[in-house]
């Protein structure tokens, strides 16, 4: 495996945000973490991408502890892009993804055309091209979405690490940038709310339920009508294809009849 954490807990005070999860990630596979708001899926990540350390339990990569490692040996393996990103704002569109070449600059590696490239094919592979030159804060918040993206794209991590990442964005760029991270030669691990994007695009699905890891495994697997019931609380039914993909129908909460207009 790529990216190991074992018995990982964090806490904020007495409360357990997440409660000894266990996870071993597959090189080149895309992980999809769901779980209803507030189960931890935001604060495990923080760990798995080194950002924050476990109150307890570790996080090894390729067999190396984390916090064992240089930021900038980390950066070069693990790209995150948190839900919240912020870039300074005095950047125009191209510069913030060039700083995703930061952790390979140095000295004796400068700037390159190899750089340019790869930030320029981070820029199409987004559909950013065109606004490259448009400064920061003229930006959308799909367009500032899709640049986070890209920067991290251009750090050319083994590991791509996003959490909640179509937000902002519309149904095209969401099925586009799910698509793109897909095809990408890397390891993917996405926090994803779109429980059909993540039965879609995931070779598997780990489920977070009050800081607790609760299932793991293939989409058609993990996602079953019983399940969304117990975690998600949803009344919903699957289908399951011919190819074993699923289908998630959602039911409305209570079968009331809508109002009527006042009888004329
Ligand atoms: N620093 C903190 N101090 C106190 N509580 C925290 C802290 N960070 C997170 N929490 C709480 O921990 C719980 C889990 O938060 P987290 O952001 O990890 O959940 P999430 O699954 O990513 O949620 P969402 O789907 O809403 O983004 C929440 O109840 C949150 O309020």
């Amino acid at each position: 495996m790529i990216l190991s954490a074992q018995d990982l807990v964090w806490r904020a005070g007495r409360r357990a945000i997440v409660d000894r999860v266990s996870l071993d990630v597959t090189p080149g596979e895309f992980l999809g973490l769901v779980g209803p708001n507030g189960s931890g899926k935001t604060s495990l990540i923080a760990m798995l991408a080194g950002l924050r350390a476990p109150v307890s339990g570790t996080v090894t990569l390729a067999g190396t502890l984390l916090n064992r490692m240089k930021r900038r040996d980390l950066a070069r393996q693990i790209a995150l892009v948190e839900q919240q990103a912020e870039t300074a704002e005095r950047l125009t569109a191209r510069e913030a993804v060039a700083l995703g070449r930061t952790p390979h600059l140095s000295a004796l590696s400068p700037w390159s055309s190899r750089d340019e490239a790869i930030v320029d094919k981070a820029m199409a592979d987004v559909d950013m091209a065109h606004l490259a030159s448009r400064s920061w804060q003229t930006l959308s918040g799909g367009e500032r979405q899709r640049l986070h993206i890209a920067r991290a794209l251009a750090q050319e991590p083994r590991i791509l690490i996003l959490d909640e990442p179509t937000n902002h964005l519309d149904v095209e760029h969401q099925i586009g940038l799910l698509d793109l991270v897909r095809s990408q030669d890397i390891t993917v691990i996405a926090a994803l709310h779109d429980l059909n994007h993540a039965a879609m695009f995931c070779d598997r699905i780990a489920v977070m339920q009050a800081g607790r890891l609760v299932a793991l495994g293939k989409p058609a697997d993990v996602l079953t009508s019983r399940r969304l019931a117990e975690v998600f609380k949803v009344d919903a039914s699957v289908e399951i294809d011919a190819a074993g993909s699923c289908f998630i129908r959602y039911r409305h909460p209570v079968a009331v009849p809508r109002a009527r207009h006042a009888a004329s």
